[in-house]
């Protein structure tokens, strides 16, 4: 298939601390994620699907094995390749939502436009745009600071869809919010996600969202298997 957003092969990494000897987390990890799947991972903490998604999203590199963005293979990219992959290609949606705290809502949904280099006044209208359709439209001007937890996660998932990414990578994107909450911003979080036919990888401990996925992965002894839904 041509439509690979995200390949994982043999992929592996080991934490060694100088005390504790090393710590094996990724033992091999082999995946393949299709544009327009939304994909749960599912699995125990420690077991490393952090360490998976920072893999991933190409914040961190692998001991082993090779990742593959949207057709291209990082293996030895350099830096500067790695960080227009990432700024192009990947959206991030963290569990704490790591807004910039002096910047408006509009801003932190601008800035990663303008720092890709689009015009100020596109970047203001496709932040408009996006945060309108996570309603906010009335809270463009408003610091984090002022908006509420399920407001700032919105604003952050918008920034994370703000260049177009073909892949949409989230760890415990509502792990921080109460359940309705959770449930609400969840449900939007896919809808923008089914709507730009992304692809998704989400980390999530939260069991009565899983049916909206198309699959659901967990980590078993470092591999990365697919979960049999109860
Ligand atoms: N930078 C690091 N250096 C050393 N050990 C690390 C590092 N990052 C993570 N670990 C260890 O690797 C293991 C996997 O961590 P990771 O954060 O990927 O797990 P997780 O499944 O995301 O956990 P949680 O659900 O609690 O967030 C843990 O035992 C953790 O302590």
């Amino acid at each position: 298939m041509n439509n690979v957003v995200l390949r994982l092969s043999n992929v592996k990494k080991t934490y060694r601390s100088g005390d504790e000897g090393s710590l094996p987390v990724l033992q091999g990890v082999d995946f393949t994620l299709h544009a327009g799947e939304l994909v749960a991972l599912v699995a125990p903490s420690g077991t490393g699907k952090s360490t998976l998604l920072h893999l991933a999203g190409l914040l961190d590199t692998p001991d082993e094995g090779d990742i593959e963005i949207a057709g291209q293979n990082t293996r030895g990219l350099a830096d500067a390749g790695r960080t227009a992959l990432r700024r192009d290609q990947i959206g991030f949606v963290y569990q704490f939502h790591h807004l910039l705290a002096e910047f408006t809502a509009q801003e932190n949904v601008m800035l990663p436009q303008m720092i890709a280099g689009v015009r100020k006044a596109e970047a203001r209208v496709k932040a408009q745009h996006l945060l309108g359709q996570f309603g906010l439209a009335h809270r463009v001007k408003h610091l984090p600071g002022k908006l509420s937890g399920g407001e700032q996660q919105r604003v952050a998932i918008a920034r994370a869809l703000a260049n177009n990414p073909v892949l949409l990578l989230a760890d415990e994107p509502t792990g921080n919010l109460d359940v309705r909450t959770a449930d609400a911003v969840f449900d939007e979080l896919l809808n923008a996600v089914r709507g730009q036919g992304l692809a998704a990888l989400v980390a999530t401990h939260n069991e009565e969202l899983l049916a909206r996925m198309d699959r659901v992965m967990t980590l078993r002894d470092g591999k990365l298997v697919e979960r049999v839904q109860p």
